[in-house]
C-alpha cells in the first residue's frame, strides 16, 4: 500500500498489483493499481476504493492515516468491484460514514455488498458536498462506462476523480505521471481503446463538463496521477473519441400491417441521420427488389425488420432475406427489428436469416460480452407502436450501431 499526498490533507491510498491481472477478458500484461483517495477534512471523506480481494489490507492502512470511525463520508464514482470492493471491509469499520453515490448506484452497492440498512446520500449532476474545509462536486457520467457512474471534484485542491476515465493500467511506484521513467501515453492510449472506445458518445460529454472547471491534477483510480501538462491528455481523449469518419450509409428494409414498423424504421433513420449517416428507407412491399438490394450493396449497415403476423413475417421481406444470403456483405454491419404484440417471431426470423449471411450481425449477447453495455438491445424488439422508452430503446441501438460505423478504431 502506498501513501502519497496531492494536495494538503488529500491522500492517495494505493494498491498496487503486479500481477498479469484478468480483466474485461483481457490480461492486463503490466498489472495495474487500485487508486483511492483519503481526504482528511472535518468530515474526512474517503473517495472510492479498491478491489474487492484487497479490502481488508487497504482498511488496515487507511487506518494508519484515520480511525476510520471518524470517516463522514465513502465516494462511490464507479460500482464494478475493483473500485467499490474495499467497501465490504471499510463499510462495517466506518459505521458513522454515508455513502455518497448516484440514485441507480445505491441498490448495485446495497446488493453487491449487503448494505440495506446503511446510510446513503444520493447526488445528482452538479451537486456540491461540504465536507468541512473542501468541497466536493459531482458530474454524473452515465455510460462511462456503465450507467451509475459519476465523477467527482475538488474544488478547493482543483482536483479531478474521474475514476475509470483517464486510468492506465500500469503496477507502478511511480504514482505521478511525470515521475515515470518512460512515457506513459502509450499505455494512455490502450487503457482508452480496451475500456472507454466503446462509450466514446459519452466521454465528448466529460470533455465539454471539465471546460467549465479548473482541473489542475487528474486522480484517476487506475495507475498514473496526471498533474502536468494535463489539457495533453484531455485533448487526447477528445481526439480519440471524436468522430473520425463520415460518409457511412444505412439501408432500412421493412414491412408493416398498421405501420408500427414504419415508425421504428423512421425513428432509426432520425437517429442515423442526426449522425450524419446517409439513410435510405424502403417498404419491401411497395419498393422494386433490385432497388432495395442495390442500396444494401452501398450500405455499411444494414437493418430488416417486419411486424409478426400469425409467427411469421410480413409480405415481401423473405424474399429479399434470401437474396441477402447469396450476396457478399462482408464488412457490412446488419440488425434485425420489428413491432410486435406477444411474441415477435418474425424478428427472430429475420435474424435467423441475418446469421446465414457473412454480414456483422448485432446481438445483445455480443454487445455486452463486447463492451459490458446492458441498455442496448439487437434485434430491436418493439410492442405495438413504439413510445417513451421503446424510442429510447430504439435510438440506444441506432446510436450504437452509429458509433460503430464512425469510428477507425
Ligand atoms: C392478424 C394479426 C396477427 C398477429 N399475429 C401476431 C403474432 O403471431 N405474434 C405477435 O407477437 N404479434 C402478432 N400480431 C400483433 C402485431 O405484430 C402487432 O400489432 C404489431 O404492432 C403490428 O405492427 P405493424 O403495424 O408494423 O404491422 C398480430 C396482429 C394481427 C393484426
Amino acid at each position: 500500500m502506498n501513501k502519497v499526498m496531492l494536495a494538503k490533507n488529500t491522500y492517495l491510498l494505493g494498491k498496487m498489483d503486479d500481477r498479469e491481472v484478468p480483466f474485461h477478458r483481457l490480461i492486463l500484461a503490466k498489472g495495474t493499481t487500485y487508486n483511492a483517495y483519503l481526504l482528511k477534512t472535518e468530515k474526512p471523506t474517503v473517495i472510492d476504493t479498491v478491489d474487492l480481494e484487497f479490502g481488508r489490507e487497504f482498511v488496515e492502512y487507511l487506518s494508519e492515516l484515520i480511525d476510520p470511525k471518524e470517516i463522514q463520508y465513502i465516494v462511490i464514482n464507479h460500482t464494478e468491484p475493483d473500485h467499490s470492493g474495499g467497501l465490504a471491509a471499510l463499510a462495517g469499520r466506518a459505521p458513522n460514514a454515508t455513502i455518497v453515490c448516484t440514485e441507480i448506484a445505491v441498490n448495485e452497492l446495497k446488493e453487491m455488498y449487503k448494505l440495506h440498512s446503511r446510510s446513503f446520500l444520493v447526488v445528482k449532476d452538479g451537486d456540491t458536498l461540504d465536507i468541512g474545509g473542501k468541497t466536493l462536486k459531482f458530474k454524473e457520467t452515465p455510460y462511462l462506462h456503465t450507467e451509475e457512474t459519476m465523477i467527482t471534484y475538488c474544488i478547493e485542491d482543483k482536483i479531478l476523480f474521474p475514476c475509470d476515465i483517464f486510468s492506465t493500467h500500469v503496477a507502478t511506484n511511480a504514482f505521478f505521471a511525470d515521475e515515470a521513467d518512460f512515457d506513459i501515453i502509450e499505455d494512455f492510449i490502450g487503457y482508452y481503446n480496451a475500456i472507454i472506445h466503446p462509450h466514446r458518445r459519452y466521454v465528448r460529454t466529460v470533455i465539454n463538463a471539465l471546460q467549465e472547471l479548473d482541473v489542475q491534477m487528474i486522480a484517476p483510480s487506475h495507475g498514473y496521477i496526471l498533474r502536468e501538462d494535463i489539457q495533453k491528455y484531455i485533448d487526447l481523449y477528445a481526439t480519440m473519441s471524436a468522430d473520425t469518419i463520415n460518409d457511412k450509409k444505412v439501408t432500412i428494409v421493412y414491412t408493416t400491417i398498421r405501420n408500427s414498423t414504419k415508425k421504428v424504421a423512421d425513428n432509426l433513420k432520425k437517429i442515423f441521420e442526426e449522425n450524419n449517416i446517409q439513410t435510405s428507407v424502403f417498404n419491401a412491399d411497395k419498393s422494386d427488389k433490385a432497388t432495395i438490394l442495390e442500396s444494401i450493396k452501398e450500405a455499411d449497415a444494414v437493418f430488416i425488420g417486419s411486424s409478426t403476423k400469425y409467427a411469421d413475417m410480413i409480405g415481401n421481406l423473405e424474399d429479399v432475406l434470401k437474396d441477402l444470403i447469396k450476396m457478399d456483405l462482408e464488412g457490412k454491419i446488419g440488425a434485425a427489428f420489428g413491432s410486435y404484440g406477444w411474441s415477435g417471431e418474425a424478428i427472430e426470423v429475420i435474424q435467423d436469416y441475418l446469421n446465414q449471411t457473412n454480414l456483422d450481425v448485432q446481438s445483445t449477447s455480443h454487445v455486452i460480452k463486447t463492451t459490458g453495455m446492458t441498455h442496448v438491445e439487437f434485434p430491436v424488439r418493439v410492442r405495438f407502436t413504439p413510445k417513451d422508452e421503446q424510442l429510447k430503446k430504439i435510438e440506444h441501438s441506432a446510436t450504437y450501431v452509429a458509433d460503430l460505423l464512425l469510428s477507425a478504431i
